[in-house]
């Protein structure tokens, strides 16, 4: 008999990056800290760190030398089930992630020019170049290296994307050494169609489906849509951010990225598996936006806090209520009367437990409850 192989899908957490990377309010250290450590434990097994750029240009995490540094995180890199990306742009960048251990970094272009020129200050064909020479150095320090091509369907400041601009960088970031290149729709944009012609131009192109991931921000609400479409046509690994944080500062308008508790809520129901426990990423989430006095973005998580605050309340106030701790009131065979408190004057519960000789003794059996009820009836 042919055994079938569950499906699952990779997540990848990008929320201590992407999803912070564009808060004006500084975040203290300890909280990011906390937000690595708190992801970690719900079974996500990517999450992306930190980057480290230009502080100038992300002064949000300009801290990326006190994450890498931290001891908490250098235990969370010597385990081997984890992938621990850190975004780099250039040798600079590199170097200092070599110097803490780092052991996978991501390098990032754009497919258009106006994207690339505001966010990292260099034409298409220099960003090529200098993830190149990222990459084959990175290589040679045994680091594995992923890839973003940004902009896939549309630049704030070109317009729309010609797919053959991604496809030429999805080609150079795998040339390069890339095991894996995650498609950025950066504005939000795109919508399932256009997901599906790309994806669908990107492989008739030789592309392998299993080397892409995709990367949707939820500005026009199709993130989530987009997610599933992209499975749908192949695609196995996912980014999000935790609370549906996210967004940079050269995509003004752009909404942050597709929340993690929708994407695990949606593939989880779907029986595709994530690894990662959803009630602890929900916990996350209101934690997170707690912290950062933000929204939580993620649809599912926000429901199922609710629910689950919900039925906690209720569990605390039955243990805690008197009037709901049922006391056995009388007993006689087969018929147990409970009361609940100390107040008998509302009976709310009435425990009946047939004798095993029911039809024999029906009547006896009737006459008790009778007696026993007549003897409690509220007054
Ligand atoms: C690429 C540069 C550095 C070019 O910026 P530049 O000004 O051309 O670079 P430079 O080499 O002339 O250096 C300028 C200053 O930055 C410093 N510097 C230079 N490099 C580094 C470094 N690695 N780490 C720390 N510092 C660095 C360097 O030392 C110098 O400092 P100064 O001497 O003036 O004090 C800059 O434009 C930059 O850092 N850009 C990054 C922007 C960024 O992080 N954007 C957000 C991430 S991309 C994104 O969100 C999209 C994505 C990936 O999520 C997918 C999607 O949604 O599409």
């Amino acid at each position: 008999m042919e055994v079938q192989s569950i499906p699952s899908v990779r997540i990848v957490e990008v929320g201590p990056r992407d999803g912070l990377q564009n808060i004006q309010e500084s975040i203290p250290t300890a909280t990011k800290l906390e937000l690595i450590r708190r992801l970690e434990s719900t079974g996500l097994n990517t999450i992306e760190l930190t980057s480290v750029v230009s502080p100038r240009v992300i002064p949000q995490l300009a801290d990326c030398r006190d994450i890498l540094g931290d001891s908490m995180v250098k235990q969370l890199m010597s385990k081997s089930h984890l992938r621990l990306p850190v975004l780099v742009p250039n040798v600079k960048g590199l170097d200092i992630a070599v110097q803490h251990g780092v052991k996978e970094i991501a390098v990032f272009i754009s497919a258009t020019e106006g994207f690339s020129k505001a966010n990292i200050n260099c034409t298409v064909e220099q960003g090529i170049e200098r993830a190149r020479n990222v990459a084959s150095l990175a290589w040679k320090s045994n680091i594995a290296v992923r890839g973003y091509v940004s902009c896939i369907f549309a630049d704030p400041y070109n317009g729309p994307t010609p797919p053959a601009a991604v496809l030429r960088c999805v080609k150079e970031l795998l040339g390069a050494g890339c095991y894996e290149v995650s498609l950025g729709d950066t504005l939000g944009k795109g919508s399932p169609s256009n997901v599906r012609t790309l994806i669908n131009y990107l492989v008739s192109n030789d592309v392998p489906l299993g080397k892409l991931a995709g990367h949707f921000h939820n500005t026009n609400g199709q993130a989530m849509a987009n997610v599933w479409e992209a499975y749908n046509c192949g695609l196995r690994v996912f980014d999000s951010s935790i609370a549906g944080l996210g967004g940079c500062p050269f995509a003004k308008g752009a909404k942050g990225n597709v929340a993690s508790g929708d994407l695990v809520y949606m593939f989880h129901n779907a029986g595709i598996r994530t690894g990662i426990d959803l009630s602890k990423l929900v916990e996350m989430g209101v934690w997170i936006a707690e912290q950062l006095s933000r929204p939580n973005s993620s649809r599912a998580g926000t429901a199922l806090a609710v629910t689950s605050k919900a039925m906690s309340n209720a569990k605390g106030k039955h243990s805690q209520d008197p009037s709901l701790q049922w006391d056995a009131a009388s007993q006689t065979e087969g018929l147990q009367l409970c009361r609940p408190g100390g107040n008998f004057q509302i009976v709310k519960h009435l425990a009946l437990s047939l004798p095993s000789t029911a039809n024999s003794s029906a009547p006896d059996w009737n006459a008790s409850c009778a007696r026993q009820l007549n003897q409690r009836r509220p007054v």
